[in-house]
């Protein structure tokens, strides 16, 4: 009876139909998928070698799959799948959660702030992610708004815009309504090391700023030389180029190529006279022009002939401690100081120095290994003012009894400074007369050859020595022009900003202007600084600059700087309690004073130095460790100065 219900079962139908399934599944157990198809298939497979050839590695492959879904592997399989898609149904769950969004670091860091603003009656959003940019690259954010055209740009975007465009010198020291119709129109780009963004010879259509990176200016048309030129016109951040050809409508007077991966803010020509950005250029040569005029080296110039001067350079501005050129002697330009100072530094070896060499070794002669018993009886505090008072803390007599007290060490061992008697390897560590008991001994350490003799390695050491600031109205950079070849000092220096604005001109470019007079004139801007002059004569008299003079100052200072500190704490008593130290950012090691301290007690002692070494250029120096200054071993001052035991409640 078809469809007749049993009591609690199925119906007749369905019971065949499972039957039917069991008998199927059954059959499907015996033998697997690809057989099924082989026998419907059968009498044309049989004809068909290749259809059989097929059939044959399907039949395998199933084989395979029935033996891998035996043996469990294809139920882990499909239980790992199942596993990772639950995990990423989780993980989508979680996103509403807080503990989520600690979890995830980048939401950590760019959150999202949202304010409801009662004006607009809006909710505002400010992600914080659309403002992140690699260290100096143009924020993405900014780079979506220049990529609109500029009738879409909105009036927000622009004044966004604007706001990223400040980091700009040139762009920053327009008016504000310049600038928001120049963030109207630029657009980004970005090039690569070698791409040349301006060809020498071809129409203008572009004025650039540059946001990222640097491009060098050249004459010849691919740019390949500047890669050539150790010292190549560079423009930096911050600079604009490329406005020539358009004020003049004439062809590029030069190539400009990028030295490195550089991010541009372009200006279209309509653009450009539209918004009369030529107007404002045109004020930036006009400067320039005025200060040239001012000078009394080119009092006696025509117009044309400044003008000419004046489209050699342009105004480029450093900020306090950017090194403006490593080597400004062998530089390529002539830099007028035209705003602010900068320093000129120059990076000497002390281990060359004679003077540096009889220091070290009185200090190395006068170590002690205890310190200084210190007082016992204390007089009161009353007493130890009054006697403050009276007499100041006299420097003199410090180093003279330092003096006597070193010369007493020297003759006790015979020595006058100089290591003739000494083991390669080991320095000698006396005792001080205060402690004539104890005897000294040797300190092992490696010991290096210097132009003065053998010295400690440790104590081989460098340092930046400021010899000149040069001023307003200035010139630097003019050491091929100004000297004959033999009376020029040949030494690298280094030139820093301390906040600077300065016209830069290609040395050969500059000498190809001037006449005899100027030349003349040019001698009163040549600086003389410290040096010591050596004549070597052989055949011909070869004169050799050492560094000496600023060797014994460095000397001078350091001591002072040593004595000062150990001044300060005789006489400044120590707290009770430390005092509170707001938490601060760790800085970069190198920033610290003391790591950059050279102490002479620990040689010989296995120590890790804590000053960093910086690799002086090789072309002049071997590789040098930089330091401030030296620390030497010394004895206390209250040992030498007895009647100031205890100077000190004065704060
Ligand atoms: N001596 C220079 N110093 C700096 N920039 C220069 C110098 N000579 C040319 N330029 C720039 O290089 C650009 C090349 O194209 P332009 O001639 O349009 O405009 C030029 C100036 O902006």
């Amino acid at each position: 009876m078809r469809g007749v219900q049993f009591a609690n079962g199925p119906t007749e139908h369905q019971f065949r139909k499972e039957k039917e399934q069991k008998q199927k599944e059954e059959k499907v157990k015996k033998e697997p998928e690809g057989d099924d198809v082989d026998v419907s298939t059968g009498i044309l497979s049989f004809f068909d070698p290749f259809v059989l050839q097929i059939e044959k590695s399907r039949h395998k492959k199933a084989k395979d799959y029935y033996k891998l879904r035996n043996c469990g592997l294809y139920q882990l399989t499909k239980d790992i799948i199942m596993m990772i898609r639950v995990c990423k149904m989780f993980r989508q769950g979680l996103r509403g959660f807080r503990e989520y969004q600690i979890i995830e670091s980048a939401h950590r860091k760019h959150p999202i702030f949202s304010f409801w603003d009662k004006k607009k009656q809006g909710q505002i959003t400010f992600d914080t992610m659309q403002f992140i940019a690699e260290q100096g690259h143009f924020p993405p954010r900014a780079i979506e708004i220049t990529q609109k055209q500029p009738a879409w740009r909105k009036e927000e975007e622009i004044q966004e815009l604007c706001n990223f465009l400040q980091a700009l010198d040139s762009f920053r020291s327009y008016n504000e309504t310049l600038q928001l119709l120049l963030a109207k129109v630029v657009r980004f780009e970005r090039f690569d090391r070698r791409r040349v963004i301006i060809r020498k010879g071809q129409k203008g259509n572009s004025f650039y700023f540059i946001y990222l990176g640097k491009v060098a200016v050249t004459e010849d048309e691919d740019g390949s030389s500047a890669f050539l030129d150790p010292y190549p016109t560079v423009l930096e951040k911050g600079c604009s180029f490329g406005e020539m050809a358009l004020l003049r409508s004439s062809v590029r007077r030069a190539t400009v190529v990028c030295m490195e991966e550089t991010e541009f803010l372009v200006v279209d020509k309509e653009d450009f006279f539209a918004n009369k950005l030529d107007v404002e250029v045109e004020k930036d040569a006009q400067y320039r022009f005025e200060f040239f005029r001012k000078m009394d080296l080119f009092r006696s110039w025509s117009k044309e002939k400044l003008w000419k001067l004046v489209t050699m350079g342009k105004v480029e501005k450093f900020s306090f401690g950017q090194v403006i050129s490593k080597d400004f002697v062998e530089s390529a330009t002539v830099m007028f100081v035209c705003k602010g100072s900068c320093e000129v530094l120059r990076l000497i070896d002390l281990g060359n120095s004679p003077s540096y060499y009889k220091w070290i070794w009185q200090h190395l002669e006068f170590q002690y290994n205890k310190p200084l018993k210190t007082h016992i009886f204390e007089p009161s505090p009353m007493e130890r003012f009054k006697e403050f008072q009276i007499k100041s803390y006299p420097v003199q007599d410090f180093s003279f009894l330092k003096l006597l007290h070193l010369q007493k060490a020297w003759e006790q061992k015979g020595t006058n400074g100089s290591m003739s008697h000494t083991s390669m390897t080991d320095l000698p560590k006396t005792f001080g007369s205060k402690i004539k008991s104890r005897r000294g001994h040797l300190v092992k350490c490696s010991v290096i050859d210097t132009e003065t003799g053998r010295l400690a390695k440790e104590a081989a050491v460098g340092t930046y020595m400021k010899i000149h600031t040069v001023e307003q109205g200035e010139i630097v950079g003019l050491h091929q022009i100004s000297l004959p070849d033999t009376q020029l000092d040949k030494r690298p220096l280094i030139l820093v900003s301390l906040g600077t604005e300065m016209i830069r001109v290609r040395k050969e470019k500059f000498e190809d202007l001037i006449d005899d007079k100027t030349r003349e004139k040019l001698s009163k801007y040549h600086i003389e600084y410290p040096r010591l002059v050596l004549k070597i004569c052989t055949n011909s008299i070869r004169v050799k600059e050492i560094d000496e003079e600023l060797c014994q100052c460095f000397l001078q200072e350091n001591s002072w700087n040593i004595f000062r500190s150990d001044l300060m704490q005789l006489l400044v008593e120590p707290r009770q309690c430390p005092p509170f130290i707001p938490k601060q950012p760790k800085k970069r090691e190198r920033n610290y004073l003391k790591s950059v301290t050279l102490n002479l007690s620990t040689l010989g002692k296995n120590t890790k130095p804590n000053y960093p070494i910086f690799m002086a250029p090789q072309k002049y120096l071997p590789p040098l460790r930089i330091v401030q200054r030296i620390t030497a071993p010394r004895p206390k001052i209250q040992e030498l100065l007895p009647q100031y035991k205890n100077a000190g409640i004065l704060v």
